[in-house]
């Protein structure tokens, strides 16, 4: 995991390794950080050569940084240009630069150049951005780098200006900033590499954490065991799904045809009975649930949670139901229980607030997560959940008593007790109808497996582990929007076709 700070917070550590290491170290350990992944992004692309890199250079440290590493990027024999955008720029960095055979000229005379460029390090602005920042333009199709922070994005609250300058990939200094996680960050940093400088954050708290690919494949690891080739269907998990509606017959499909296709031990499914026919043909793997055996398996729950006897060990509730007329006493009986639970789309509209025993995943996009909050007696706008989105998902979460995963670009996962996970690195074309509903099946089934909850008898699972759970399962579902997106255009239908393989990625 990624731990994230604020500004105020890496720029305080910042503070303490100028005073024990010297700027001008720090500022040449953090160019050659850049300059090594210009090489990479240069490497990635090929057909450009010979490479030739602008940097365009803003009056602090940031432009120090650019100035530094592309001193360092002629010297391996690469054509550079610095533009200077500003009165004036680092000093010492500057005279570096050109003594290393650099030019440096005003961006009004060098602007035309940056057509031609391989690659374009922006360095005009990181920690010190504030907003109303002169920004330059830069031709449509510019590869771009970003020193720290894409300039036009504000390090600290993640809202950007309309011209921001969009980048590839960002490389950032110190730690990972929260404003590169939230709000519009994920639509403009490109993929972000942390250059940590070896500073010492061992006496801050971070503000939260992210989870990233490397991150999600080490938790699942952790909770996997050489024991589990011997499991049985039901020791390896049970999820019972109740969802469908007349009115939306395809949602449930779509969801249990991901926990089938996610390779769960055995699904159960309540639907209405207009829906039993077409489910059976479509998932032919699933077993119809009626009302009294969802009440023989919450019977048998209250002697074993998972395996053993237990009929059902996870839940997922709501997807494709008709918000008017949803299955409220059997999904009564089911909150009662102790088993973890999923809660998606109309589950969001009868789902208790209060205190539960039992571990629940709330899984609302903004709009589900101001209704949340309006049953909960918590009045919002959109405009406030948007500016401050991570403050609203903690509101939810001690309401509900529930983990709560707000969807969309960002993922934010926050517990009751306010401890959050951040999940980014998806892909926009997962905005397509039903891909809420193959989440809702990802996360189903990572519930329901006892080996990744570590559920025993009636020991049942601790809410820091359905948060990692949730966040693996919004990192499994990132990485599918991705790869199916790589293959042409994405439909809920093309990403579950695709979850075998992208499973398999993280060794299931
Ligand atoms: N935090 C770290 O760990 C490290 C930071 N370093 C670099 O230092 C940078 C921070 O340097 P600075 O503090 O000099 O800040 P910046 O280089 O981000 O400079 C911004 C400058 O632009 C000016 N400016 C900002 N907004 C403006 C506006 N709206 N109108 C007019 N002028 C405006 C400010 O006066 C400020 O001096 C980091 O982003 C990073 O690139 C590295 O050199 C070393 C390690
Ligand atoms: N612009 C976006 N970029 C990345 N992921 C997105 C974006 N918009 C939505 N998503 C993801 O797509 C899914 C959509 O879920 P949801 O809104 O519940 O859809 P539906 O109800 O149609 O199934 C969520 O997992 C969300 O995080």
């Amino acid at each position: 995991m990624i731990p994230v700070y604020s500004v105020a917070q890496i720029r305080a550590v910042e503070a303490q390794e100028i005073s024990k290491r010297g700027e001008a170290s720090l500022m040449k350990q953090a160019a050659a950080e850049l300059a090594s992944v210009a090489v990479t992004m240069l490497a990635d692309r090929p057909g450009t050569e010979p490479a030739f890199v602008i940097g365009l250079i803003g009056p602090g440290n940031n432009g120090g940084d650019g100035l530094y590493a592309l001193a360092q990027l002629q010297q391996q024999g690469i054509s550079t240009l610095a533009l200077q955008y500003a009165d004036q720029v680092h000093a010492d960095a500057s005279a570096a630069y050109q003594k290393a055979g650099g030019t440096l000229t005003d961006f009004a005379d060098g602007q035309n150049e940056l057509l031609g460029a391989s690659l374009i390090i922006d360095a005009l602005y990181g920690l010190g951005y504030r907003a109303g920042s002169p920004l330059p333009s830069v031709p449509a199709q510019s590869y771009v780098l970003a020193c720290d922070v894409p300039s036009g994005l504000d390090p600290e609250t993640g809202v950007a200006e309309d011209n921001v300058l969009r980048a590839d990939r960002t490389v950032t200094f110190g730690a990972m900033k929260s404003g590169l996680l939230t709000i519009d960050a994920p639509l403009v940093t490109g993929d972000i590499s942390v250059a940590d400088l070896e500073f010492d954050f061992s006496s801050v708290s971070p503000e939260t954490q992210m989870v990233d690919e490397a991150a999600a494949v080490e938790l699942l690891n952790q909770h996997r065991s050489w024991r589990d080739a011997g499991r049985h269907k039901y020791q390896r998990g049970v999820l019972g799904l109740i969802a469908g509606s007349d009115l939306y017959p395809g949602a449930a499909q779509l969801t249990a045809k991901a926990a089938v296709n996610c390779g769960i031990g055995l699904l159960r499914t309540h639907v209405p009975e207009s829906i039993q026919p077409l489910l059976a043909v479509s998932v032919p793997e699933s077993v119809p649930l009626d009302d009294q055996q969802i009440k023989e398996a919450l019977s048998s729950s209250r002697r074993h949670l998972h395996g053993k006897g237990a009929k059902i060990s996870a839940w997922a509730i709501g997807p494709g139901l008709d918000g008017r007329t949803p299955p409220t006493g059997v999904i009564a009986e089911v909150f009662a229980s102790r088993q973890p639970a999923v809660i998606d789309a109309s589950g969001l509209e009868v789902v208790p607030t209060g205190p539960s025993e039992q571990p629940r995943v709330l899984t609302p996009h903004s709009k589900e997560l101001r209704m949340l909050l309006n049953r909960a007696g918590v009045k919002v706008t959109p405009d406030e959940i948007a500016q401050d989105p991570i403050r609203w998902t903690r509101w939810a979460a001690l309401a509900y008593n529930a983990v709560v995963l707000l969807k969309g670009p960002t993922n934010y996962i926050v517990a009751p007790n306010g401890s959050s996970l951040v999940v980014t690195h998806s892909s926009p074309q997962l905005a397509t109808a039903g891909s809420g509903d193959v989440l809702t099946g990802i996360l189903g089934y990572l519930l329901s497996d006892g080996s990744l909850t570590g559920t025993q008898g009636l020991r049942t699972v601790p809410n820091r582990r359905i948060m990692e759970l949730t966040a693996c399962a919004a990192i499994i579902h990132g990485r599918l929007g991705r790869v199916t997106a790589e293959e042409g255009t994405v439909s809920a239908s093309r990403l579950i076709d695709n979850l075998p393989k992208v499973m398999k990625h993280f060794g299931f």
